[in-house]
């Protein structure tokens, strides 16, 4: 069957008029967000700008929300989404006392891979996230990169059609950070969404678009190679720098901090979204 191209493919996440509070305080105001199917999505932006804020949104973990969060054509936190979602948060969520083939094991029988295609499935995510060798080691003995890569594989053992990913390469070399995010790319190519939050300029440019946040807001969202071009910046890094620095000067002036330059591209419209988004989820 032919594939579609991206503009013919529904939207695996689309957030309108999203608003959050935290603590009291606003920390996300009238955001629409999408994420194209088949995509690898950065989102960017300062720290506390509200990335994971919004990726908790997005999972159905966030408490105070309003607006409308749909994900993979359901409310976010949808039961029906449990399996379907992978999340991985900057804080490891594995068992330290487990051997990493256990961790991988367990989480692949949770996402119902049955036990006897289990040895095939552990042994990829195993290779995909660079652990070979490891499989066998406790996990409470591993590096914090280590660690952090048995989430990540804990979540791809369960083949979701969306991995939403905070901060996935903090602590790994670059050799490591190149191999994942080639993985990142093979998995939109087969058909996955991935949403993945980074603060490395330089291997954001591998996503196929850039969602840059800055005080809950969003100032661009663009693809990388229309980031370097409208921003005349000679790396990401320079032209991340940049947008901010406009967005900042653009709010100092009473405006709102969106960057004309980077405004949103066209893409395919958004399907429509009717749903609320719970104001606790279970995952
Ligand atoms: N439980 C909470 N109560 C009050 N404020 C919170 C809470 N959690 C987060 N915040 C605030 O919300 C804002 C956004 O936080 P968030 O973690 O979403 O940012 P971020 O962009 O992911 O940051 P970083 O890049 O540092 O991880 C920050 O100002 C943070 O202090």
């Amino acid at each position: 069957m032919r594939k579609k191209p991206p503009e013919e493919r529904s939207a695996a996440i689309s957030v309108v008029g999203l608003g959050v509070v935290r603590g009291g305080r606003t920390i996300i105001s009238g955001l629409d967000v999408e994420v194209p199917t088949g995509s690898v999505v950065g989102l960017l932006g300062p720290s506390g700008s509200g990335k994971t804020t919004l990726m908790r949104s997005i999972v159905g973990v966030q408490d105070k929300v309003s607006g409308t969060v749909e994900v993979l054509g359901l409310p976010a936190g949808s039961p029906a989404l449990r399996r379907r979602v992978g999340y991985v948060t900057q804080d490891a969520s594995v068992y330290g006392d487990l051997t990493v083939w256990q961790n991988l094991d367990y989480f692949a029988s949770l996402a119902g891979v049955p036990s006897r295609g289990r040895k095939g499935v552990v042994g990829k995510a195993v290779d995909d996230v660079g652990l070979g060798g490891h499989e066998k080691q406790r996990v409470g003995t591993l590096s914090g990169g280590e660690m952090s890569r048995v989430s990540l594989a804990a979540a791809l053992v369960g083949d979701p059609e969306l991995l939403v990913l905070d901060e996935p390469t903090v602590g790994l070399d670059p050799v490591l950070r190149r191999d994942l995010w080639s993985t990142f790319r093979g998995l939109a190519e087969g058909g996955k969404s991935l949403l993945v939050s980074s603060h490395v300029m330089d291997e954001a440019v591998q996503c196929h678009r850039l969602l840059l946040l800055r005080d809950g807001a969003l100032v661009a969202d663009v693809t990388p190679e229309r980031l370097l071009a409208e921003t005349g910046a000679p790396d990401a890094e320079r032209a991340f720098l940049t947008l901010i620095d406009e967005a900042n000067a653009a709010a100092e002036e009473g405006g709102d901090g969106r960057t004309p330059g980077a405004a949103p591209e066209p893409g395919p419209a958004a399907p429509a979204t009717t749903a609320s988004v719970p104001e606790e989820g279970t995952r």
